[in-house]
């Protein structure tokens, strides 16, 4: 209310709910935050299947004229308070050209998309940020509670998003399906108050991003502009996967296949953990230029029996280079076979055999090939173009270029 740049977030806020316990949590913002974060209608839509409207503890929302992404802080009143002193949250002009262009804050670089991955469901901005250890005193399915209603504060496409993260466990109701989403998803990050609980965000695109203990894609921080960045570690050609480490990739072989069990319930199966990669450097090391044919070729084949066919043919090459250059007779059905991936990684016995084993993928029977053939001849042949709401289609709508904001008056 009064001036344009202060605006009343009173009444976005509600009385605190859950118990006495609570209102030491309880915080309603209503410094003069930006207009354009806030501009959109006073009142927040009302929960759907969460009914409970009682208070969330401290949060904020930010708006643009039309809803892009939205944020959701849940977090002690003093560390909301701390927060709301960022550049991020006065002003979303530094925050985008920080950026370089509108990335960051409510939208996302269109560079990348979320497609769906071989045996890791799918692969590939802030969103919602919650604090779980700022809030331990409260009880596990207040949380919950507290968390959920804030999802239905989000616009509703990022909420979708967001419950459609990957869970790798069942489901049941909202409260539960967001607990686990953020459990499988969130990352640890920091601001620079003198609070010493943990602080965890979640950020649905890189989320998507899938693990490898060598990854090609690093990520950092920014609490200031409350934006996570994704850079590039290497040049990654089209069609390859991104991928981040989850964890600490100097630990041993063990120590990284148990906290990737254990936190995200999968097997690495990543050629660095198959040991291929070790093999090339110990060979190099040890300059037993002899055996590196073989061992890229080894290289190559774990690559591909994980969906990287790129890496894979690289690794091809370079056997077939070793292999040449030593005139070895006896290489002959290797080079073959490596020529063979090398000219279509899709086709060789090889692609995917990884994941298939872990997956424990049956081969189609011959009933379903055919099923399957017939289908992509009669689509091939069908004059009239079907559009089909597949996942990938939707990956690619939901990472179509946003819109630029209106400018504010
Ligand atoms: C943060 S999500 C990554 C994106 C996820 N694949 C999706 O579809 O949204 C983490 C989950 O992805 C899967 N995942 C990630 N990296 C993987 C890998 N290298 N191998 C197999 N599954 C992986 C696991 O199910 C894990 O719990």
């Amino acid at each position: 209310t009064g001036s344009p740049r202060s605006i009343d977030l009173g009444a976005y806020c509600y009385p605190p709910i859950l118990n006495s316990d609570a209102a030491h949590l309880l915080s309603c913002p209503s410094e003069d935050l930006d207009p354009r974060y806030t501009a959109g209608p006073r009142t927040p839509p009302r929960p759907r299947k969460f009914k409970n409207r009682d208070a969330p503890v401290a949060w904020d929302r930010r708006r643009r004229r039309r809803p892009h992404r939205g944020l959701i802080v849940l977090t002690e009143a003093e560390r909301a308070r701390h927060l709301l002193k960022y550049a991020g949250f006065r002003d979303p002009d530094l925050a985008v050209s920080k950026a370089g262009g509108w990335v960051g804050l409510n939208t996302f670089n269109p560079k990348a998309k979320v497609v769906p991955i071989p045996g890791k469901e799918f692969g590939v901005t802030a969103s919602l940020l919650v604090d779980y250890n700022a809030v331990y005193s409260l009880e596990r399915t207040d949380v919950m509670r507290l968390q959920a209603f804030g999802i239905e504060l989000l616009p509703t496409a990022m909420r979708d998003r967001v419950l459609n993260m990957s869970t790798h466990g069942s489901r049941q109701d909202v409260v539960h399906a967001l607990e686990k989403v953020l459990v499988t998803n969130a990352f640890e990050v920091k601001v620079d108050d003198d609070n010493t609980n943990g602080l965890y965000a979640l950020f649905p695109d890189t989320a998507r991003m899938n693990h490898d203990c060598r990854p090609n894609v690093s990520y950092q921080w920014d609490y200031k502009t409350f934006t996570q960045y994704a850079t590039a570690l290497r040049t990654i050609y089209p069609g390859e996967e991104l991928t981040v480490s989850y964890i600490n990739g100097l630990r041993p072989y063990k120590k990284r296949r148990a906290a990737l069990k254990r936190s995200w319930g999968f097997a690495c199966s990543c050629p660095v953990c198959s040991l291929a990669e070790l093999l090339i450097s110990l060979l190099e090391q040890e300059r037993m230029h002899v055996l590196m044919g073989e061992a890229y070729a080894y290289a190559a084949l774990e690559w591909n029996g994980v969906g990287e066919a790129w890496t894979a043919a690289r690794y091809a090459r370079r056997a077939i280079e070793e292999e040449v250059m030593q005139l070895r007779e006896e290489a002959g059905e290797d080079i073959e076979d490596m020529m063979a991936l090398v000219d279509d990684p899709w086709e060789h016995w090889s692609w995917l055999w990884r994941t298939r084993k872990r997956m424990n993928w049956k081969p189609l029977d011959a009933a379903k090939k055919k099923e399957i053939d017939e289908a992509v001849v009669e689509a091939a042949t069908d004059p009239t173009p079907t559009v089909e709401a597949t996942p990938e289609a939707e990956a690619r709508a939901e990472h179509e270029p946003e819109p630029q904001p209106e400018p504010v008056a």
